[in-house]
């Protein structure tokens, strides 16, 4: 077999397994032979050029660590041609045979601009906590932050018993609700405001009134928790507070989770799950596979052509919608009195 020289880089939102999927990439790589590269902050590294040598002694010991530590960056200049093109100049200057993009849909929209002006191979893995990519049951990074926020809404409930609230949890998820589906139905929020089960404003807040009078009805006046998908509620969290607060009269407390689901210690699944697309990912470089993203379907992993990756939307699966609804958003419209 031909060793190869391989590049990686990180792009887009940070994900927590980042570091543990370079760690397979690199171990793998260098028990066949191959040599890797690091470029640095994303599509900027291409550009810069900005990049180091890694070998197994660089990446001993990262698998537990957080964030990334060859730096991400969202780029974009990246979208001109000409800078597709300063990139291609660089790799061919470095005789690299193979790229491996780690991101999102946004960091494999790039993989496939660089496709057009360079003619090494071009391969994405999957990391994002949005976990909205086509093709892949999960993305590295979505199970800890599910944790992070199921942890977060844990801590929120206990709160909010105390002082007989309603809380109201935003999550991220950019413009889609896996992560706040697996956060509400693991912390047993009582409502979720998602884009996938987002109908209209008004509607909403009459369901949700509707619902916490039952509930209240049913189990005194104590908490009721409401996960909200960060982008969705058209005029904010802030605004959905003081509307929930006039509708119900109660106290109705915002609490938006932020940066911090992006962060900390990557959990076992992500670990497993990045360390095995890593190594996927160099065999798929060894016979020779271009423009595709290396993911995973039924726990095995799965050659998908990168335009499908964000072309074909991503939505819930009907069992996810059915939990969704039965756990919580239609739980209260049964008939409890009997
Ligand atoms: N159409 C495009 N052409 C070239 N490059 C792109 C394109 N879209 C995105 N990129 C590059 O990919 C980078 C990351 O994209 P984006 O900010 O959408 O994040 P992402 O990879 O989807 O990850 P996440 O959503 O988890 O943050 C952009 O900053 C840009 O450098
Ligand atoms: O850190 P930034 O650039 O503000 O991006 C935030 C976005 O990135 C993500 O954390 C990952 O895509 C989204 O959930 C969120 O909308």
């Amino acid at each position: 077999m031909t060793t190869k020289r391989i590049a990686v880089l990180t792009s887009g939102g940070d994900a927590p397994g980042m570091n543990a999927c370079i760690r397979a990439i690199v171990v793998a790589s260098e028990g066949a032979g191959h040599t890797v590269i690091g470029f640095e902050h994303g599509f900027h590294g291409l550009l810069a050029p900005n990049w180091r040598k890694l070998d197994s002694k660089k990446v001993h010991n990262i698998i537990q660590r957080g964030g990334t530590i060859l730096r991400s960056a969202r780029c974009e200049e990246f979208k001109q041609d000409s800078a597709a093109k300063n990139a291609a100049k660089h790799l061919s200057e470095l005789a690299i045979d193979a790229i491996l993009i780690l991101g999102g849909d946004g960091s494999f929209r790039g993989a496939k601009h660089l496709s057009k002006f360079w003619d090494g191979q071009v391969i994405g893995l999957p990391a994002t906590i949005d976990n909205d990519i086509y093709g892949t049951d999960t993305t590295i990074g979505y199970y800890t932050a599910i944790q992070t926020a199921m942890d977060s809404i844990d801590k929120v409930r206990d709160t909010a018993d105390a002082f007989e609230r309603i809380f109201l949890v935003e999550v991220m998820g950019r413009h889609a609700g896996f992560l706040g589906a697996k956060a509400a139905i693991s912390g047993a929020a009582n409502y979720a405001i998602l884009p996938e089960l987002f109908t209209d404003p008004d509607e909403t807040l009459n369901d949700i009134h509707q619902q916490l009078s039952i509930h209240r009805k049913r189990y005194g006046h104590e908490s009721f928790i409401i996960v909200l998908t960060e982008n969705l509620w058209p005029e904010g969290i802030n605004t959905l507070a003081e509307k929930l607060e006039n509708l119900t009269g109660g106290e109705v407390r915002p609490v938006i989770l932020g940066h911090v689901q992006r962060g900390g210690s990557p959990v076992s699944q992500d670990r497993i799950l990045a360390t095995t697309l890593g190594v996927e990912a160099v065999r798929c470089v060894e016979q020779g596979k271009h423009c595709i993203m290396v993911g995973q379907q039924n726990l095995e992993p799965a050659e998908v052509p990168l335009e499908q990756t964000w072309e074909t939307k991503k939505v819930f699966s009907d069992s996810l919608t059915r939990t969704m609804k039965t756990m919580l958003n239609e739980r209260h419209s049964w008939d409890l009195t009997k």
